[in-house]
């Protein structure tokens, strides 16, 4: 009988150790993290128009809003309170506290900047199904799996301020419906990531202690950089190829 290889484009052989799990992960955000989708690339380099910046923005949305629930369940998962303590400045980054507004604030006035409506945003009817199946699948994945898994799917993050330094630079350049103020929420993310990041690195290398435990973080990253993936397919196959499907958000209805 044949084996399968789990990943053909990803290195299987066993992870004897954390720095061999850190160069795995590394490798893995390489080759399948969302920079390299063709909509990120159209995005960034001034190739779509307000209506499908728009579309993005919209279902973008559903993902923002959805990360403090998603984080509140990786918290539920914790006794160690250190841990629910750390954890919780995700949420408050997110939600916001006295005095800071908080990221789904600053991501709405990146859509009230692109003209969207805000009660439309925030009722996420007009998201596509494919964005809710995959941003669902990401909360559900980290409240059923393991709490090192649900801590490992956070990982992506690692590629994330690379390519948010990307997006600002590249969307004030092309777009003349870009402004630095909607631009505000990835300006912050540049601080906030990295930090999120290099605690779910060292939590990882520290507890995965057994080359299958290795092997299940690698796959959480997959898992996750597959919920990203996903998320762009179902916008170029909506926005870019135009088979909008029926009940999504259609721009000339809302220019
Ligand atoms: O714009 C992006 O490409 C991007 C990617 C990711 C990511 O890699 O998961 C996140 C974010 N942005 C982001 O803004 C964010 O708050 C965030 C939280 C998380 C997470 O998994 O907990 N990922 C991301």
């Amino acid at each position: 009988m044949n084996v399968v290889p789990t990943w053909s484009d990803i290195d299987d052989s066993p992870l004897e150790s954390a720095e061999a799990l850190e160069r795995r992960l590394y490798e893995i955000g390489a080759k399948r993290y969302h920079n390299l989708h063709p909509f990120h690339k159209m995005l960034h380099g001034g190739k779509l128009n307000k209506g499908q910046v728009q579309a993005w923005a919209l279902n973008r949305y559903y993902y923002q809003s959805s990360i403090p629930i998603k984080d509140a369940h990786v918290l539920s998962r914790f006794r160690d309170r250190n841990i629910r303590l750390e954890w919780r400045k995700r949420i408050e980054d997110h939600d916001g506290v006295a005095g800071d507004e908080g990221g789904i604030e600053r991501w709405l006035v990146l859509t009230d900047g692109l003209g969207l409506d805000r009660a439309y945003v925030e009722s996420t009817q007009g998201i596509l199904p494919a964005t809710r199946f995959a941003v669902d699948a990401y909360a559900n994945f980290v409240a059923q799996r393991t709490p090192l898994e649900a801590i490992a799917s956070s990982l992506t993050e690692l590629f994330a301020p690379q390519l948010h330094e990307e997006r600002i630079a590249g969307m004030l350049e092309h777009y003349d419906f870009i402004s630095p103020k909607v631009m505000a929420y990835f300006k912050r993310r540049l601080d906030q990531a990295p930090r999120d990041a290099m605690f779910a690195l060292n939590y990882v290398k520290e507890h995965a202690r057994t080359p299958e435990e290795r092997k299940a973080v690698c796959e959480a990253l997959i898992f996750k950089t597959n919920v990203l993936w996903v998320q762009l397919d179902a916008l170029y196959h909506a926005y870019v190829c135009g088979h909008i499907p029926p009940g999504a958000f259609r721009p000339e209805e809302h220019a």
